[in-house]
């Protein structure tokens, strides 16, 4: 998304802000229990500036610096704990309605997964190990109130070693894969999935609404990718896999719209070695593998509503 103008006979497409900007937050309740979050914002506004680009006339920028201690000033007036969304919410309409010029702001939020840790079984006050998933929002926020939310879920890595295979595929003279109802499948899952709620007035109401969604929507990828803990499901393709798991979310969640899903297919090689002495030194019998980042298949995918013409 990028504010256009058409200028000196060029169409000119701009937007700027401030990437990256991190900021932690430590929520302290009455009985001594601490929550922390760790929010990584990217920032962008449309805006009328186009003077900036064309005669070096800045009088309508927001300094991007401004934009960076904006995002410390509001997580320190957030004293109650609040959702990532509902924190790039404050922010993006913020932007969009203190400065005049700026027509539609988007904030981007990476939050990092700051577990609560248990000792003897207890859950700690005050401790937290760092898990490897992060929950992702982007909110655009136009002047006029108009409101689009998006939730995800990165860096989530599953892997299954059986009940997953692959045939029936085009076969050429470059085709060397073969045909195969058992092998291992591993991903990377990227997912973002949009609420259906389109302003500022009618966001949902509950406090743990954002933090139900994720769980949920986090907790239906995951069930439909594995299948039952004792059978498992079977997988014929990523592809399959990945239909299933967005379609399982939007009969889930009727609150939501779409989900894309990106589900690398990250390839585990099977080990075989040989010389020319010993032909066998290690026979693959789907139990040594040779784990690779690269290549890998991509595989995405989106998946929305389809909105009827009343
Ligand atoms: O699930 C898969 N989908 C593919 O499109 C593909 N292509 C490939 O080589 N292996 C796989 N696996």
């Amino acid at each position: 998304m990028a504010e256009g103008a058409v200028v000196e006979g060029l169409k000119l497409e701009q937007r700027y802000g401030k990437e990256r900007v991190r900021v932690g937050r430590v929520w302290r309740d009455v009985d001594g229990t601490h929550h922390f979050v760790e929010w990584n914002v990217s920032i962008r506004l449309l805006s009328d500036c186009i003077p900036a680009y064309v005669t070096g006339d800045n009088s309508n920028i927001v300094a991007t610096d401004t934009m960076k201690n904006t995002v410390y000033v509001k997580a320190k007036e957030c004293s109650e704990r609040i959702p990532v969304e509902v924190f790039a919410i404050k922010l993006a309409n913020h932007f969009s309605t203190f400065y005049d010029p700026v027509t539609t702001a988007i904030v981007n939020i990476a939050e990092k997964q700051w577990e609560r840790v248990s000792v003897d079984g207890q859950s700690h006050k005050h401790g937290f190990k760092f898990g490897s998933e992060e929950h992702t929002t982007e909110v655009v926020v136009k002047k006029c109130g108009a409101l689009q939310v998006t939730s995800g879920i990165g860096k989530l890595k599953l892997l299954k070693t059986t009940q997953s295979g692959f045939e029936g595929f085009i076969r050429d003279k470059y085709t060397m894969l073969p045909d195969t109802r058992e092998r291992l499948l591993g991903t990377e899952v990227t997912a973002s999935w949009r609420y259906a709620f389109d302003s500022l007035e009618n966001i949902p109401v509950q406090p743990l609404y954002f933090f139900n969604s994720y769980t949920g929507v986090k907790k239906v990828l995951v069930d439909t990718f594995f299948g039952t803990p004792k059978m498992g499901v079977y997988s014929p393709s990523v592809q399959y896999t990945l239909y299933k798991m967005a379609k399982a979310v939007l009969g889930r969640f009727h609150d939501l719209s779409s989900v894309d899903l990106k589900m690398p297919n990250i390839h585990f090689l099977p080990v075989n070695l040989s010389s020319k002495d010993n032909p066998v030194i290690v026979k693959f019998e789907d139990d040594v593998y040779l784990p690779t980042d690269e290549p890998h298949g991509a595989i995405e995918a989106s998946l929305s509503r389809i909105r009827s013409k009343m």
